[in-house]
Formats: structure tokens, C-alpha cells, sequence
């Protein structure tokens, strides 16, 4: 019998690009074979570019034109929605230098550390409309009409994505009937849509300024949608590269997904919950006309939009039945999803 080999997909630096519509209409084999394809790009990096994910190219572009009309909007109309303090009410509108990711838990002086070099970025998040601990808070529908009806379809498209790579997963992991969409029951979602301003390249070559600190995600699988700008980074997965930084380039019609700590966990350290950040983008071909000297390089803004998933509060996040055995034992304790979102929340915010 010919030995089983799993098709290879055209790889971006080490990220494959995996065409996903085999997974969603494809036969039995064709979804096996995707889902082998995820399973290693997961073990490997962590990262996979997805193609043919069902979410189509003018829905993601309408996307990205709300996101540049709502940053566009004067700070005082953004304000009437604004983040509310602390970090467990994820919603609305942080201004410049607000949030600093930090990959700190505990140490209050090592945020306030962290926060001495401020991420230079805008955001705005939104959840599930029937999220009853998070309501959503939109600035006045008359400032920027059909924006919150355009997010709240948009977050749908994104949550069908999650919930069938999430038996993509099932698939990968053999995990037995229904599984692992129901943890999801409740689609606590976030949707979130981050503006980048224009800056001197040379802030965030010297480090001066960050765009977004290195982090990894919390919860168990984010979408994300980058723009054409690029400068998003990955740390080398290989341990002896530990301060390599790779870059994560836009893939055209693409949307990367990323495994987060939890489902790291989950997985029993068999995906990676990779380290990533934004700094400069690649360098802006040449000058104009030798004006380069006198004009300092601007580096362009960037949008993006990344959607994190979680499993609902209440699941324990425990090694998954087919990620541990004798000779690979538990890992981590187990940690209700609520639990663990709280701690890493609660170092967001002073
Ligand atoms: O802007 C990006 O591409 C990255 C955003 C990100 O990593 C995050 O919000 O967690
Ligand atoms: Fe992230």
C-alpha cells in the first residue's frame, strides 16, 4: 500500500499557505488532508495563511474601508465610545499609547516598565451582541452611519470562520464527536480594528517607539487581516534563534490564524502560542530625488483586523485525550478559560 504523505502548501518565509476551500467542500480526504496541513504549520510556527477561507475579498476590504473611516472620525466623536478603565471590559475606543501589550502577568513595576515605550497604534473592539458581561459601546450611529451594522454581520462571518476550524481541529486531533466547536457554544468573540499611524521609520528601528510590543495571543485561535503595509514579526521558533525575528508578510486574499496560549495549552504544548509583534515595515523603495537627507523616511500607517477566539468561561482548558500520555505528560495545570483571560487582561491596563 503507498505510504500516506500529506501534500506540501507553498510556504511564505516558514508559514504555509493552506487553501482552505479544500476543507470546505472538499471529501473526506480532502478535509483530512487540511487539516494535517494546519495540524503541522501549528506544531511548527504556530501561524498558517488560509486562502479560500470563505470570508470573500470585498467583505474584508469593506472591513478595512470602516476601520479607515472610523480613525479618520476627530478623537473627540471616538472618545464618546471610549475603552472603559481596567481590562476586563474589552470594548470601544483606545486612543495613542493607551493599551501596552505586555507579556508580564504579575509584576505591576514590570507594566509600568513595559509602558515607558508605548505602542503607537489606535484600536477599537467589539464583541458578540449577546455578550451579556460585555456590552458593546458604539460612538452615536448619526457620526459614522452603518459602521456598527457593518461589524456586527462582519463578527458573524469571522465566528463561522473559528467554529469550522475549530472542527478543522477536531479532525487534527481526532478529538471524538461533536468536538471542539460546542467549548465555543457562546462565541465570546473579540473584533478588533487597529490603526497604526504614520511615524518616523527611525522610532521604531531604534526601538524608541513600538508599534505593537512582542506578545502572544490569550485565548485559543485569532484571525487576523493585515493590510498591504507588512512589518508584522514572528520570534524564530527554534529555541537556539530565540531573538530572531521573521517577518509575517501580507499574503494576498489571505487571513493568517494563530494558535493562542490557551489552546497551546489545550494542546498540551503540541501547537506553538508564537511570539509575534508589528515594527517598522520593509524599507520604502529609494527616495524622492535625493530628499532623502534633509526629509526623514515616514514610515506608511498600517490597518489591520484581528479577531480573537475563546472558549467559553467555563471549560477547563485541561491536555486534550489525544495530547498526552505517559511519555508526554501534562504540561500545565488546568485553568478555566475565564480564569486565564483575567490575568492576562488585567496586565493591559494601568
Ligand atoms: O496588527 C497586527 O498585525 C498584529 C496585532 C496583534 O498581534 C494583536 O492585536 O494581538
Ligand atoms: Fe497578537
Amino acid at each position: 500500500m503507498a505510504k500516506e504523505s500529506t501534500p506540501s502548501p507553498t510556504l511564505v518565509g516558514d508559514i504555509p499557505i493552506v487553501d482552505f476551500s479544500k476543507f470546505l467542500h472538499g471529501d473526506e480526504e480532502q478535509k483530512r488532508t487540511v487539516a494535517k496541513q494546519i495540524d503541522r504549520a501549528f506544531r511548527e510556527t504556530g501561524f498558517v495563511y488560509l486562502i479560500g477561507h470563505g470570508i470573500g475579498p470585498d467583505r474584508v476590504s469593506e472591513a478595512f474601508k470602516w476601520s479607515n473611516k472610523f480613525f479618520a472620525l476627530p478623537t473627540s466623536i471616538k472618545m464618546l465610545a471610549p475603552h472603559p478603565p481596567g481590562g476586563s471590559h474589552h470594548r470601544g475606543y483606545s486612543g495613542l499609547g493607551q493599551e501596552k501589550i505586555s507579556q508580564e502577568l504579575y509584576s505591576k513595576s514590570a507594566i509600568s516598565k513595559a509602558r515607558e515605550v508605548a505602542d503607537v497604534k489606535e484600536s477599537f473592539e467589539s464583541g458578540n451582541i449577546n455578550d451579556p458581561m460585555q456590552p458593546n459601546l458604539w460612538v452615536p450611529e448619526s457620526h459614522i452611519p452603518g459602521f456598527r451594522g457593518f461589524m456586527e454581520s462582519f463578527f458573524w462571518d469571522c465566528s463561522s470562520l473559528i467554529h469550522t476550524l475549530l472542527s478543522t481541529l477536531s479532525i487534527a486531533l481526532d478529538v471524538p464527536t461533536p468536538g471542539l466547536s460546542p467549548t465555543h457554544a457562546q462565541s465570546l468573540f473579540q473584533l478588533r480594528l487597529l490603526h497604526y499611524p504614520s511615524l518616523p521609520s527611525r522610532l521604531l528601528r531604534t526601538n524608541a517607539k513600538t508599534r505593537i510590543n512582542a506578545h502572544s495571543d490569550f485565548g485559543t485561535l485569532t484571525l487576523l487581516f493585515q493590510d498591504s503595509v507588512g512589518g508584522l514579526e514572528i520570534q524564530d521558533p527554534d529555541p537556539a534563534k530565540k531573538g530572531v525575528w521573521r517577518t509575517v508578510p501580507p499574503v494576498k486574499d489571505a487571513v493568517l490564524v494563530n494558535v493562542g496560549d490557551l489552546m497551546a495549552r489545550w494542546s498540551n504544548g503540541r501547537w506553538r502560542s508564537t511570539m509575534h509583534r508589528v515594527g517598522a515595515p520593509p524599507r520604502q523603495r529609494g527616495g524622492a530625488g535625493g530628499r532623502d537627507e534633509e526629509e526623514e523616511e515616514m514610515c506608511e500607517p498600517r490597518y489591520s483586523i484581528p479577531f480573537f477566539a475563546t472558549a467559553d468561561m467555563d471549560t477547563v482548558i485541561d491536555a486534550l485525550p489525544g495530547c498526552w500520555d505517559d511519555e508526554h505528560p501534562k504540561l500545565y495545570e488546568p485553568v478555566t478559560a475565564w480564569e486565564y483571560v483575567q490575568m492576562r487582561m488585567a496586565a493591559l491596563y494601568e
